[in-house]
C-alpha cells in the first residue's frame, strides 16, 4: 500500500486580510496567525509581508490616526464561509478586538476577502467577496505578494485593481529589514 500523504487538500481556498493599528501590531498580527493555524478547520498556506498604511476613516485618509499593519493569509479550509467568520471573529475577541465606531482604531480585523471565488451578497453576515476589497490598496497590494495573479471575483486581476487604488502602502521595513508578518514590531523573528 503507498503510504498516506501527510496532508489531504480537501478543503477549499480563502484569502484573508489582516489589520492592526494598536499595541504591538506586529505581535498581533503574528499571533492571529498562530491561533488561525490552530484552528483544525483551516490551513495556513502564505502570508504576505507586511505593509504599513494610513489609517482609512468613513471621511478618508486620517494621518492623524495610529498607522495600520497590513498583511495578507492565503488559507485553506473546510469551514463554511460563516464557520470561517465565526472562526476570525473569535480570533479578532481573544486579541482585544473592541467593536464601537465604524472603521475605528482596533488590535485587530480580519476580513474574508475571498471564499472560493464566491459572489454572494444575500445575506449581511457575509458578503463575498469582501464589499470594499476591490478598492483598498492596503488589501490588493499584500494579496499579490502571496498570489501575483490573483482575480478578485466580480472584480477582475488584483495587479489592474492596486494600480488603480489610491490609499497609499509602504512596504514595512523594521530595523533589520525584516518585513515578514511572522516576525514582532522590533523585527525579531
Ligand atoms: N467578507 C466579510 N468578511 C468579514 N466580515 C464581513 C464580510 N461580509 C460581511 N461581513 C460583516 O461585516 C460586519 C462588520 O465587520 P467589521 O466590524 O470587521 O467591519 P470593519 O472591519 O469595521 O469594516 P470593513 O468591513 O469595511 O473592513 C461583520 O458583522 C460581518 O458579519
Ligand atoms: N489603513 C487601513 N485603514 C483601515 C483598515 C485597514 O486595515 N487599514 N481597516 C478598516 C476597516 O476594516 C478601516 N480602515
Amino acid at each position: 500500500m503507498r503510504p498516506r500523504p501527510e496532508r489531504l487538500r480537501v478543503g477549499v481556498p480563502a484569502v484573508l486580510a489582516f489589520g492592526s493599528n494598536l499595541g504591538d501590531r506586529v505581535a498581533t498580527i503574528r499571533e492571529a496567525l498562530r491561533l488561525l493555524a490552530d484552528d483544525p478547520g483551516l490551513r495556513v498556506e502564505a502570508v504576505s509581508r507586511l505593509y504599513e498604511t494610513p489609517a482609512l476613516k468613513p471621511e478618508g485618509i486620517d494621518e492623524e490616526a495610529p498607522a495600520y499593519l497590513n498583511a495578507v493569509a492565503l488559507v485553506n479550509t473546510i469551514l463554511d464561509p460563516l464557520a470561517l467568520l465565526a472562526a476570525v471573529n473569535q480570533v479578532e475577541d481573544a486579541l482585544g478586538r473592541v467593536r464601537e465606531e465604524r472603521w475605528g482604531d482596533r488590535t485587530i480585523d480580519i476580513d474574508i476577502v475571498d471564499y472560493q471565488g464566491i459572489v454572494a451578497d444575500d445575506d449581511p453576515r457575509i458578503v463575498l467577496p469582501h464589499p470594499r476589497a476591490h478598492e483598498r490598496a492596503f488589501v490588493l497590494v499584500p494579496w499579490l505578494d502571496v498570489d501575483p495573479d490573483a482575480v478578485l471575483p466580480g472584480y477582475g486581476p488584483v495587479a489592474a485593481l492596486a494600480a488603480e487604488a489610491t490609499d497609499p502602502v509602504t512596504l514595512y521595513e523594521p530595523g533589520d529589514g525584516n518585513a515578514d508578518a511572522g516576525a514582532d514590531e522590533d523585527g525579531d523573528a
